[in-house]
């Protein structure tokens, strides 16, 4: 009996507090006057239905509801989405706190990309940046070359005995190769085994396949990962298994260089036979960081955003030029005619310089989409919102698009990189590869607007690392392999889903092609 009324009460408490809850999010919750569905104002479900249901579909729907009730509309019961160019610097330039709850989409809290904190993250960033300047690059340089060779010679045996290649999984593999190499004193060579490429790639897809849950219910990875070993890897993706041992070799390297260190025995050439210097040594011995700063976990997790970062963005970037080439003969072969004007070992400093080749580079970019997810900032002051002459997307219903409106400072906003690479604005027919946007003054116009890195404080660190391996790439094979797509179609390359990155569609196993040389080839 005292069971049921205990019962009972709790019942009655929890729906009194639903009620209460669900009238101050709609009538007195700080972003109450910003148009959108009520729903969305009323609950994270909304968002979850398009996420996890659909799924990956939420960011596709936010342009269905811009369409509906102008360009700035309340997505979540905190969270604003713009669809507004006009306005991109205003979200992410300046102070801007990124917003914690997409966060824990990552699970690694410890890596620069997933710091909300603007205080923190420019600690962290600004020990790293040495590491990813030009000069950096430009000096390993023969990391990505090594690769490249490797990756012309893999495809070149498919050339010889005339057998389909999967270039994303090549793909895949070159970037996470360069991307260790770069970073770490530990080498990978997973161009060695193509079969294993095609599983690692598959098992880093099902690790972004759980970014939702992760987002929308964290207690379900901390539970799993608090279960003993033996009982939760059977559990676990293999991506999340991969992960881990990601972790336990960049422990071992740490561990290696802090023992060397502490000794005052830094000589690298006994721990590092290669004598390269990994990303941590200089982070370690960075006294304006603080010592929790320089905890294993916490650069673990540095670790392991980093080579999550590093991999799959310049491989799906490949995927997409790539497959773009091979469908439009005549951008392959303005390509190809503008690579003849340079040697064919040409260094990514001369390659760099040649106009179309970074204008295919840049469409590839756009076409990625990039980070596809909402990348949340917070602004520190109230900010103001009018419609710009960039916001094209007025409202079928309410003529709101000449109001103004206040957003209260730390209010989550975003404008996604969907929004903002297909603003017919500034992209017209944004879906059709065209290079020849990116030329001339009006190109370099343009490019104020290509969000593929972001912009702001948290651009991405790794943009010089990016175009080196994109240039190197795209001339070595565009110029020794004539090459055909196979059972490859647009919704290969399409963004069909948003898992953090885009993904095309379900099912898709990347882009074949049949590969032949070229006459004039090096092979
Ligand atoms: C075509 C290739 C790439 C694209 C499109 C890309 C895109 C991005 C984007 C959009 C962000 C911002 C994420 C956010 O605000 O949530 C970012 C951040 C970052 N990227 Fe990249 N990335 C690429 C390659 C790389 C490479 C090769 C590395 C090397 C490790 C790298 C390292 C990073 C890091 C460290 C950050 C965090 C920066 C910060 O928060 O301060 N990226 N990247």
């Amino acid at each position: 009996m005292a069971f049921l009324q205990v019962l009972t009460t709790s019942a009655a408490v929890a729906l009194l507090w639903v009620v209460a809850e669900s009238i101050r999010r709609l009538f007195f919750h700080s972003i109450s006057h910003i148009p959108g569905p009520r729903l969305a104002a009323l609950t994270w479900w909304y968002e979850f239905y398009y996420d996890v249901v659909l799924p990956g579909k939420y960011i596709f729907k936010i342009q269905d509801l811009h369409r509906e009730y102008g360009p700035i509309i309340r997505i979540t019961p905190d969270e604003i989405h713009i669809n507004d160019v006009g306005f991109l610097d205003t979200v992410y330039t300046g102070l801007r706190d990124k917003y914690e709850y997409p966060l824990r989409a990552l699970r690694v809290p410890g890596g620069v990309g997933a710091t909300a904190d603007a205080k923190l993250h420019k600690l962290r960033r600004e020990a790293l940046v040495p590491f990813f300047s030009k000069r950096n690059v430009l000096s390993l340089q023969h990391l990505v070359t090594e690769k490249v060779n490797q990756l012309s010679e893999i495809v070149a045996n498919h050339a010889k005995d005339a057998s389909q290649v999967n270039l994303s999984d090549l793909f895949f593999a070159f970037s996470n190769d360069v991307v260790t190499n770069f970073l770490f004193a530990h080498k990978t060579n997973g161009l060695e085994d193509e079969k294993q490429a095609g599983i690692s790639r598959n098992n880093s897809k099902q690790l972004l396949l759980g970014v939702h849950i992760n987002k929308h219910f964290p207690w379900i990875p901390d539970f799993l990962e608090a279960l003993p070993t033996s009982i939760s890897r059977p559990l676990m993706p293999p991506g999340l298994i991969d992960m881990f041992n990601l972790f336990d070799r960049v422990r071992g390297e740490i561990s290696g260089i802090m023992k060397a260190q502490s000794s005052g025995d830094d000589k690298k050439s006994d721990r590092n036979p290669n004598r390269k210097e990994a990303v941590y040594e200089s982070v370690l011995v960075n006294e304006t960081l603080p010592p929790q700063e320089r905890t294993l976990t916490r650069l673990e997790q540095e670790g392991a955003l980093l080579t999550l970062a590093g991999t799959e963005s310049p491989a799906l970037s490949l995927g997409i030029i790539f497959y773009h080439l091979l469908a439009n003969p005549a951008i392959l072969n303005r390509l190809r005619t503008e690579l003849e004007t340079v040697p064919v070992d040409a260094s990514w400093s001369q390659l760099e310089k040649l106009p179309y080749l970074m204008a295919v580079i840049e469409e590839g970019d756009r076409l990625s989409f990039g980070v596809t997810a909402r990348s949340g900032r917070r602004a520190h002051e109230e900010l103001n919102f009018t419609p710009s002459p960039y916001a094209t997307t007025p409202g079928t219903g309410t003529p709101n698009t000449e109001k103004s409106y206040k957003i209260p400072a730390r209010t989550p906003l975003s404008i996604s990189t969907l929004s903002a690479h297909t603003a017919p604005s500034v992209f017209p027919d944004p879906f059709t590869f065209d290079p020849e946007r990116w030329l001339g003054e009006a190109g370099r116009e343009r490019k104020r607007f290509q969000m593929a890195f972001t912009k702001g404080s948290r651009k991405c660190l790794g943009i010089e690392l990016a175009n080196a391996e994109l240039c190197l790439v795209i001339a070595a094979l565009v110029r020794s392999f004539e090459m055909t797509l196979y059972e490859t179609d647009a919704r290969d390359v399409a963004f069909e889903h948003d898992y953090q990155i885009a993904m095309p569609k379900m099912g898709s196993q990347g882009v074949r092609a049949t590969v032949k040389f070229r006459a004039q080839n090096s092979f």
